[in-house]
């Protein structure tokens, strides 16, 4: 009956406001499918209009859901971490991270979300800018340079994979670096599959990847921990040593799915950041010569350092607003761990909540003309709290927001010292499934500045 569909209720009277959906696969489609449209924040506007600005329900990945809306909702999931929430992920992300710090309702995966904020402090991170410079030159120079017309998305791929597998566990070699990449991409698309676990399914081949990365990662590990005492490797060489000499109790199937975890979690999003940006920059001359000339008081040649990354205040701005109008996650869940009320409306333990980062990026009550590209919004003060949240916030924030920080600078600085861009397709559209990426991967043809 309708009644089924349809609940509507006041505030006071029970559960939020919304519409359940289809039995079992709810609104899935519709929201999975806005984001394919390259409009996910339709799905949120439309319910908030409709339902309630504050939260409503809907039904997603066959769950139970309350949507939490606008600057109010997102502080009230951030700041109830192990109070009244708990951070949760859908089923296909649990099982392909089985035993992972995903599941965090675990004692040991508690222990390591601790712990991982440590080796990736901006203090702790000091150390590899040198190497990220490195590597994003020997990247420039393989893939860009001497090119007319490039496909950025793919290459923007392979410089973030290349700079976490170096800062990880010093791998550079591209043939080990080939052993990895095709298991990390079956891993992605499974994470985002229909989570059906037969022979031939993505989800189960994103399961065999996961296996597999996790077993070599294993190998790894068992012979850095060799390697270490005997000085054959350096303590400070990556990532990896550190966290061995700092938790010498830890497993190394622990320290294993923790990187892992980093590796899945720097993989596609700071790439999608990255093509995002060679797109507005492209698209936009005035902001490309700003950048431009922050680029150029360094000369050619010189090696990036800390105190340049700390300068470069306006390309972080840049970043910034492309994070806020393509966020690489749109969202999270949280699980309800007891009863409680919400802008007086009921939400049962067990239900699942979702914060998303277009309820406040693209909502004008925050930022006006909220479609327009303009990085002065980030200028003094920047937007108002819990209105710009492309990282998330509190006890679950992103652990990877300041590397990811430093890689998507040095990359703008690599670009723009390089080349001016006119993309190959202006209209290209930028969609979401589920983190954005140009509908044609983003063919821009580059011109040298030495040639114009
Ligand atoms: C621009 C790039 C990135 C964005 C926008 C981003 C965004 C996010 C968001 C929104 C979350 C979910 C927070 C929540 O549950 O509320 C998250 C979690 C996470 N991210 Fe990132 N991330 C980025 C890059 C990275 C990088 C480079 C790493 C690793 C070096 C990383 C590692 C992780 C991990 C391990 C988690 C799970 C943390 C937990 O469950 O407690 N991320 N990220």
């Amino acid at each position: 009956s309708l009644r089924f569909l349809f609940h509507k209720s006041k505030p006071g009277t029970g559960l939020p406001p919304g519409r359940t959906g289809w039995p079992v696969i709810g609104e899935s489609l519709e929201f999975f499918s806005m984001g394919r449209k390259g409009h996910p924040e339709k799905f949120i506007f439309d319910r908030m209009a409709k339902y309630s600005p504050a939260v409503f329900r809907t039904h997603l990945l066959g769950e139970r859901t309350a949507v939490f809306c606008g600057a109010t909702g997102n502080k009230f999931l951030f700041s109830n971490e192990n109070k009244l929430v708990q951070s949760w992920w859908p089923f296909s992300v649990d099982k392909i991270f089985s035993s992972s710090i995903r599941t965090s309702y675990k004692e040991e995966s508690i222990k390591m979300r601790k712990m991982l904020p440590n080796f990736l402090q901006p203090e702790a991170l000091h150390r590899y800018i040198g190497i990220m410079d490195h590597i994003a030159r020997h990247h420039f120079a393989d893939g860009w340079d001497n090119k007319k017309e490039v496909v950025v998305f793919p290459l923007a791929k392979n410089y973030t994979f290349r700079i976490a597998f170096r800062l990880f566990l010093s791998i550079e070699d591209p043939k080990q670096l080939d052993k990895f990449a095709k298991p990390f991409n079956l891993l992605a698309s499974g994470v985002i599959s229909i989570p059906i676990d037969l022979p031939g399914t993505p989800f189960n081949k994103g399961i065999k990847a996961s296996n597999f990365i996790r077993k070599e990662l294993v190998a790894i590990i068992k012979q850095r921990k060799l390697d270490l005492p005997n000085g054959k490797v350096s303590s400070s060489q990556d990532i990896l040593s550190q966290m061995l000499l700092t938790s010498d109790d830890t497993q190394e199937l622990d320290i294993a799915n923790m990187i892992l975890a980093l590796l899945t979690g720097s993989h596609d999003t700071a790439s999608s950041v990255c093509t995002s940006i060679v797109k507005y920059l492209a698209e936009l001359p005035h902001i490309y010569e700003q950048q431009v000339k922050i680029a150029r008081s360094k000369a050619a040649g010189e090696l990036l350092s800390w105190e340049d990354l700390q300068k470069m205040k306006y390309s972080w701005n840049v970043a910034c607003e492309v994070l806020r109008l393509a966020s690489p996650l749109q969202g999270a869940f949280r699980e309800a761990i007891a009863d409680f009320t919400y802008n007086g409306f009921s939400i049962p333990k067990g239900w699942k909540l979702y914060w998303n980062t277009n309820s406040t990026h693209k909502n004008p009550e925050f930022f006006a003309e909220p479609t327009r590209f303009d990085p002065s919004r980030f200028e003094g003060s920047g937007p108002a709290p819990y209105t710009f949240v492309p990282f998330g916030g509190g006890a679950r924030m992103c652990p990877g927001k300041e590397y990811a920080r430093l890689e998507i600078l040095v990359f703008m600085h690599h670009l723009v010292t390089r080349f001016k861009l006119e993309m190959v397709f202006p209209d290209e559209k930028i969609v979401m499934d589920p983190t954005p990426f140009p509908t044609k991967g983003l063919p821009i043809r580059l011109f040298p500045h030495t040639s114009i």
